[in-house]
């Protein structure tokens, strides 16, 4: 039988395939044995077919996947070297169905290869999905958008963004657009500020050679976190297909702005000196393998932004990650406005409600007072908790299961990507100046002790 899709993984030797594509497909054919998927590896090394199926078995056997190697046991592997267009066209000739070509390479090299795909007659429907991140600033990624605009359409660009598939993210849409109390306080007028924070306990983890020249403002903040941030601050879309959502993205990241136009107030980075975390020891930051110390690479960063539309004005937004950090809390947290009177008489702080959404483990929860079990009139702080679960599908799953669906909903469009760029790069071009200081804490603390973390 022919397949519908093949899945054309570019770079199936590296370590998102085997790491992060492989098990997420092999969840995803579990799940939904349904699917017809041809998967074809293609890479420089000399691999057999053979060699590949060992690859992807071992990958699917991570997770409770066995049973969907079924599924792909006639998956095959090619030689290609991916920057020439006589390599391509052969991929994309001998794909069954619609192909999906998969980027799991370098940035550098997946632009060449979209050059190299000019001179390629490529199938209708063809789905091409690029990894973080897109460019290296706004002019890089409008170049890219340029050219893979000469390629497919826009709605056949998948520009992967792996947290846009965590079910928490989605539960933000949920949450706010299908609960009238969220609905009608979800403004200035109710929030006094939202924190979009993801620390990590992981380091560099052998990545230096990428994350060296990015850092945490790069690899974190100007992709993932503008993202989640987009789900919280958007205007409700008319639905949630790609292209009433990508559009009230796209909306309110143009709208986002450094706060007060001021990256050297309102932003921070530091990177982490030797210390444990849990029972991993790190060195400096500057001592890791691949690291140039010269370069200032920052290990956390965090940047406060403002929303300049009648819903969001005033209402500082910040956003911040790093690396080898304290097991922090990873979370959205709206914190609202106090009560504008808290009649006389009762006992106690009143402290404003608090909504988080937590990213791992999954849950909601709002912060209340109530009155005290003794004292009747006493303020206590009590938290209302929902476990939202894992999700049927890790946030991998989610963004193949869109690529095979040809649905970009959760892909960021090419304008997105852009935007995403143009707000962090008044905090880029102060750091490039030194305008901003480099502090330092030790890793498995929660950042720097000035900080009040
Ligand atoms: O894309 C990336 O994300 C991970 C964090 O995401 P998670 O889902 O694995 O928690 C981050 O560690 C990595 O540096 C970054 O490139």
């Amino acid at each position: 039988m022919t397949a519908d899709t093949t899945l054309i993984i570019l770079g199936a030797s590296g370590d998102l395939t085997s790491r992060l594509l492989l098990p997420a497909l092999g969840q995803l054919l579990t799940r939904e044995p349904g699917r017809s998927v041809r998967l074809h590896g293609a890479g420089m090394e000399d691999w057999t077919d053979e060699h590949w199926r060992e690859v992807v078995q071992k990958a699917f056997q991570t997770t409770d996947a066995a049973a969907a190697f079924a599924a792909v046991s006639e998956t095959t592997y090619s030689r290609a070297d991916i920057t020439e267009p006589a390599d391509l066209q052969k991929l994309l000739d001998d794909a069954e169905g619609r192909p999906a070509l998969y980027f799991a390479v370098p940035p550098a090299v997946a632009e060449k290869s979209c050059l190299a795909l000019s001179d390629v007659t490529i199938p209708d429907g063809t789905v091409l999905a690029l990894e973080k991140p897109f460019g290296t600033d706004e002019a890089s990624a409008h170049r890219l958008n340029q050219q893979l605009a000469k390629l497919v359409p826009e709605d056949q660009v998948f520009r992967i963004d792996h947290f846009l598939g965590r079910s928490t993210v989605l539960n933000l849409l949920g949450a706010r657009f299908a609960n009238r109390l969220l609905e009608s306080v979800w403004s200035a007028d109710d929030i006094a500020s939202v924190e979009i924070d993801y620390p990590e306990a992981l380091g560099l983890e052998g990545r230096a050679g990428y994350y060296d020249g990015a850092g945490a403002l790069v690899d974190m903040i100007q992709s993932h976190l503008l993202q989640v941030m987009a789900f919280v601050t958007m205007e409700p879309p008319a639905s949630l297909n790609q292209l009433d959502l990508r559009d009230a993205t796209s909306a309110v990241l143009r709208a986002t702005h450094v706060r007060d136009d001021d990256p050297v107030h309102n932003s921070r980075r530091a990177r982490y000196t030797a210390g444990d975390v849990g029972d991993r020891h790190f060195t400096s930051y500057v001592d890791e393998p691949g690291v140039d110390a010269a370069r200032g690479t920052e290990t956390l960063a965090e940047m406060t932004v403002e929303v300049r539309n009648a819903r969001w004005q005033g209402v500082p937004i910040t956003l911040r990650s790093g690396k080898a950090l304290s097991s922090g809390h990873r979370a959205v947290t709206v914190a609202f406005k106090p009560v504008r009177h808290l009649p006389g008489g009762f006992v106690g702080e009143s402290e404003p409600s608090v909504l988080v959404f937590s990213l791992g483990p999954d849950t909601m929860s709002l912060g209340l007072n109530v009155n005290g079990a003794d004292d009747p009139l006493e303020l206590e702080r009590v938290t209302l908790a929902a476990d939202l679960g894992e999700g049927a599908l890790k946030a991998y799953g989610e963004v193949l299961s869109g690529i095979l669906d040809g649905d970009a909903m959760l892909a960021v469009r090419g304008d997105a990507a852009e935007q995403c760029w143009r707000i962090v790069q008044p905090v880029i071009d102060a750091w490039r100046k030194n305008e901003v200081p480099l502090d330092e804490y030790a890793a498995g603390t929660a950042g720097p002790a000035s900080w009040n973390l």
